[in-house]
């Protein structure tokens, strides 16, 4: 099977997994119209900064925690907390400090169990392989957490999706949002 066959095949395989009432309703609590913030390291960072980029486009109030332009968090924001092992201190920290202000906490994780999933008001479930490959995970013939990496682009992509039906943002009303600079 050529390489590309391969990451395909894995990545079809976890998204069959991949709760897809949990994807629609995270995409109608995010609709609400509630500030959103998005917090990740590593590459599960670029994942949530990609996210909020597109969330950007299709009109939301949307902050990368740990930018100079953050804001200070509230009770009603809505926090996308993106970790493969749900081990990551600074996201683990985050998570819980959002709820004690009184936010919102969406986990994208590998392991509902992990200190991640346990702070997350609400979980959605990518069951692919992390970069610890521990046992019970799900193998992969990619290095690290790709295999996670990929799958919470196209799970946050399909929130996109279903976030832009419901506020009636097409693509055309996207695109006048995207940067006219670059
Ligand atoms: O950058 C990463 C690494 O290359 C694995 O693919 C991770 O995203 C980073 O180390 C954070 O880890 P998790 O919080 O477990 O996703």
């Amino acid at each position: 099977m050529s390489k590309l066959k391969e990451i395909l095949s894995e990545a079809k395989e976890v998204l069959e997994r991949v709760d897809e009432t949990a994807v629609t309703e995270t995409a109608v609590l995010l609709a609400g119209g509630q500030r959103i913030f998005v917090v990740g390291e590593g590459r599960s960072g670029l994942m949530a900064k990609s996210f909020a980029m597109r969330m950007m486009h299709l009109g939301a109030t949307v902050y990368v925690i740990g930018e100079t332009i953050t804001p200070s968090i509230s009770p009603g924001d809505i926090l996308v907390a993106v970790s493969g092992s749900g081990t990551t201190h600074g996201v683990v920290w985050t998570a819980q400090k959002a709820r004690e202000l009184g936010a919102f906490v969406i986990a994208l994780t590998t392991d509902d169990g992990s200190p991640l999933g346990r702070s997350a008001s609400r979980l959605l479930t990518i069951p692919a392989a992390t970069k610890h490959r521990r046992e019970g995970e799900r193998r992969s013939v990619q290095p690290l957490g790709s295999l996670f990496d990929q799958c919470v682009h196209l799970v946050l992509d399909s929130v996109c999706l279903s976030y832009a039906e419901l506020r009636g943002v097409d693509h055309a009303a996207a695109y006048k949002q995207h940067s006219n600079v670059e």
